[in-house]
């Protein structure tokens, strides 16, 4: 077999547009639902697939990051595990999201991973099947396999797909890292929010259950809020530290990020039911 360079696969950032807390299960994971909506913005990823099963990885990625430590590596080993493929891959990922700021970098590059070495490596499992492999490495890798916006429950993972508008975002990146597993762990983190039906949900006013407590953490968050919330209707997404204003149009959108203090680091981006990556899959 001749060496496959596969090029241009998205790994798009999520937006968390509710957060809803419901309950801790007995293995310290929270019961949640949540609104998923993807963003026309991410990192890129390409792909070489090699007739020796090494997996290595080059990335604009900061080094404290280990390779084996990277989501990518774990994705494509588990893939290889799962299906016995003896093919590897080399794989090139140009990183544009902020890292630990709740808009899902790190696992949508394993989905990106997994859908795409699937498709280029042949190993034919499907969409539930590349999900289930996904949940083992985290909560938030379903959606961006299942790659419509959705309505999730459980721990993340029981999805149901939503059309809902695509506004336009400016999303602000405070300059700290959030990490998932501490603010779970946080005593002050409410975990009493009703669940209700989505229909109630989607009429609801949307909110955020990690917001509160980040932004008495982090007063970065809290900054980068407050100045949003004079623009437009605001939340934080996941659990921080981004935060991300809500506008009917890109240039409304522009024109708030060019008055954007020069503190602050953000970008603008349309929200997209249908992934970036699922539009690349129906490419290939
Ligand atoms: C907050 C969200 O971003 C919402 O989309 C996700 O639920 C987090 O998903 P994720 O980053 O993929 O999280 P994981 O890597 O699976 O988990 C990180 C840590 O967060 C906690 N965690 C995560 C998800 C969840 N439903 N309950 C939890 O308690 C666990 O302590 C876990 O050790
Ligand atoms: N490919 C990767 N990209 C980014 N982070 C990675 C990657 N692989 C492993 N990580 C680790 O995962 C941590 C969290 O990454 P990520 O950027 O996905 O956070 P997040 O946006 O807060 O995610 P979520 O919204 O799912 O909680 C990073 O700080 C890093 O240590």
């Amino acid at each position: 077999m001749t060496q496959t360079l596969s090029l241009g696969w998205p790994a798009p950032a999520k937006l968390n547009l509710f957060l809803h807390i419901n309950g801790r299960r007995a293995d310290g994971y929270h019961e949640l639902q949540t609104l998923f909506q993807f963003l026309e913005h991410g990192d890129l990823l390409d792909f070489k697939i090699t007739t020796v099963s090494k997996i290595s990885l080059h990335s604009n990625l900061p080094s404290s990051i280990a390779d084996a430590d990277n989501l990518i590596v774990k994705a494509a080993n588990l893939l290889q595990q799962q299906t016995g493929t003896h093919l590897g891959a080399e794989i090139w990922l140009d990183k544009k999201l902020p890292m630990g700021g709740g808009v899902g970098g790190g696992s949508s590059d394993a989905a990106t991973t997994l859908v795409a070495l699937n498709s280029l490596w042949q190993t034919g499992l499907d969409n539930q099947q590349l999900a289930a492999l996904g949940l083992k490495l985290g909560a938030d890798v379903p959606i961006f396999i299942h790659g419509h916006a959705a309505f999730a429950e459980g721990v993340g993972e029981k999805l149901q797909a939503v059309d809902i508008p695509e506004h336009w975002y400016l999303v602000i990146a405070p300059d700290v890292h959030v990490s998932t597993a501490e603010i779970f762990q946080h005593p002050d983190l409410p975990r009493d929010t009703p669940k209700v039906s989505l229909t109630e949900l989607l009429s609801a006013n949307w909110k955020n259950d990690c917001q509160t407590l980040v932004c008495n953490a982090f007063p970065q968050v809290a900054k980068a809020l407050a100045w949003l919330l004079e623009y437009a209707p605001s939340r934080m997404t996941g659990t921080g530290a981004c935060v991300f204003g809500e506008f009917k149009t890109q240039q409304q959108a522009l024109e708030c990020l060019a008055q954007m203090p020069t503190t602050f680091h953000g970008f603008v981006a349309k929200g997209t039911n249908i992934s970036p990556l699922q539009r690349r899959l129906t490419r290939c």
